[in-house]
């Protein structure tokens, strides 16, 4: 039997089967993950094989089927060890704001570069539009229009208008998507505007957890729609830790991506070194000042982490 991977709640997991009914399953003995070594080897997103087994409806699980993608958080005691967040993302909304609270470019761009390096598309929804003057009106197009010239769409929203709410929906469907962003800038608003009987479905999902058993719950997805999915990552607000090594960060930089040829040395850092393409498309207006600052500011931080 085949199975979809909904909630982790410790040694259970919640697994939707492909008619739409929910099981407990658990894994059996030793499971093997390939290199990676992990404080969970299934993770929310999981495509799975199962075995029923015994009387009361669980089941064992035997198979992760490869995945597309995954995200991953480094475990704060053991190092060696990571934690899957959730796999099979088709699409990441950043939630952000220009006001109240004012998500920073800095945020916006490392949350960029860490979905690049996990191949995960991105989709910047800029919520709370009801509140911005005329000035701040103006300037949401210019960062947008900063962000669609390197491939990133996104959307003007209001959660507490119903603005955009349809734009949203129908970037949604079909697809499995992560929810992220800061604290305050309206997300639980947003999905409760998309999907107003979310409540209803967490409610009838939460049923199975373990009573009792006191376990971190790192990410959960929602069934919203046929074939639709949204994982929602509480207390998670970027994409997790990429080591990436410093000459390699540019990669992740879309609108740096195709110079990276014409920097006269191929261990180019894009900082003062000469003939170098990165510093020559800045200084021409073509890479965004903007970028090239978030760029160097995660440079430092890898600085910093060594
Ligand atoms: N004016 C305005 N307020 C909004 C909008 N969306 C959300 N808010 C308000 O912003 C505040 C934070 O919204 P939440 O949905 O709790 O934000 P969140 O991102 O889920 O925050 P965390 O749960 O802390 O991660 C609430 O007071 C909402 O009512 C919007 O589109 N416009
Ligand atoms: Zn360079």
């Amino acid at each position: 039997m085949k199975g979809l991977v909904l909630k982790s709640t410790g040694s259970w997991y919640v697994v939707r089967k492909e008619d739409g009914g929910l099981l407990r399953a658990r894994l059996r003995g030793k499971f093997k993950t390939k290199g990676l070594k992990l404080s969970n080897p299934v993770a929310v997103g999981d495509h799975v094989t199962l075995e029923l087994e015994g009387e009361e409806g669980t089941a064992v699980i035997t198979e992760i089927a490869p995945r597309t993608n995954h995200i991953i958080r480094k475990s704060i005691h053991k190092t060696a060890h990571a934690h899957i967040i959730a796999s099979n993302i088709d699409l990441a909304f950043l939630v952000v704001t220009l006001v109240s609270p004012r998500t920073s470019f800095g945020f916006i761009d490392r949350f960029l570069v860490t979905a690049e390096a996990y191949h995960i598309p991105v989709t910047l929804l800029f919520n709370k539009i009801d509140l911005y003057d005329e000035d701040t009106l103006q300037y949401q197009e210019r960062v947008r229009q900063m962000y669609r010239q390197i491939g990133y769409e996104s959307v003007a929203c209001s959660a507490a208008e119903g603005i955009g709410i349809e734009e949203i929906q129908q970037l949604l469907d079909q697809k499995v998507t992560l929810f992220s962003g800061h604290s305050g800038v309206g997300k639980s608003t947003l999905v409760n505007t998309l999907v107003p009987d979310l409540d209803l479905k967490t409610t009838e999902i939460s049923a199975y957890s373990d009573k009792g058993v006191h376990t971190t719950t790192f990410a959960e997805m929602f069934e919203i729609g046929e074939n639709t999915f949204l994982i929602d990552t509480p207390g998670i607000k970027e994409l997790g830790v990429v080591d990436i090594p410093k000459p390699e960060l540019s990669h992740y930089f879309p609108e740096m991506r195709d110079l990276l040829q014409s920097c006269r040395f191929n261990n180019c850092l894009h900082l003062n070194e000469p003939g170098c393409a990165v510093r020559e498309a800045v200084d021409a207006g073509k890479i965004s000042l903007t970028r090239y600052d978030s760029y160097r500011s995660i440079l430092e931080d890898e600085d910093n982490r060594r």
